[in-house]
């Protein structure tokens, strides 16, 4: 089944907000390296995009969770299917997610990276979806955009796995 798919934040808008962001963190970390965990699937997008804007030594590094298989609502129930390559102890982690919604899986992925010692643990997410939030103990540092309370899809975003490759941030409108 297909959707109607109406364009929210262009690739233009995206891309403007990822380099203002790429800056700043570039900024804060001056004469130091980053080590970013990009948190797959949906991540992936922003992550490339934001890696390119950051003119600091930087290791990549990639997590798998998942929290809502084929539904539009969190489960709750976060789980690791790929965890990190190296130890983060003693560096500057920044965790980047594509979108924080009832916020289960950012609680849950701080709590758990923090146990592992970072120096320091900074947060990034392109979207934040706030009237949806259930959990809300992270503060996170650098946010993209707020957007309201509907589902998206595209830069990295899916609907039961499809849409990822749309270069644009779309709300599902219906079904055609
Ligand atoms: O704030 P929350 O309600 O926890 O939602 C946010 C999380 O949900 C999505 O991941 P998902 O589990 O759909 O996996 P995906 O990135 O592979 O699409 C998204 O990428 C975030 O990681
Ligand atoms: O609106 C959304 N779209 C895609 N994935 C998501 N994960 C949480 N919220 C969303």
């Amino acid at each position: 089944m297909d959707h109607n798919i109406s364009v929210h934040l262009t690739e233009e808008q995206l891309n403007k907000r990822i380099a203002e962001i790429g800056a700043e963190i570039t900024k804060r970390f001056q004469g130091e390296s980053v080590y970013l965990v990009c948190i797959l699937k949906g991540s992936i997008f922003y992550t490339t995009e934001l890696a390119k804007r950051i003119e600091l030594p930087m290791n990549i590094d990639f997590m798998t969770v998942s929290s809502y298989g084929s539904e539009t609502k969190s489960s709750g129930i976060i789980n690791i299917k790929k965890d990190l390559e190296s130890s983060i102890e003693g560096k500057n982690v920044i965790l980047v997610e594509d979108i924080i919604d009832s916020g289960y899986t950012l609680s849950h992925l701080c709590k758990l990276l923090r146990t592992r010692n970072p120096k320091t643990l900074t947060i990034t997410t392109l979207l934040d979806k706030p009237d949806r939030r259930v959990v809300d103990d992270v503060v996170v540092d650098y946010t993209g955009f707020e957007i309201p309370d509907k589902f998206v899809v595209g830069f990295g975003l899916d609907y039961d796995q499809r849409y990822r490759n749309l270069p644009y941030i779309g709300f599902i409108e219906d079904e055609v």
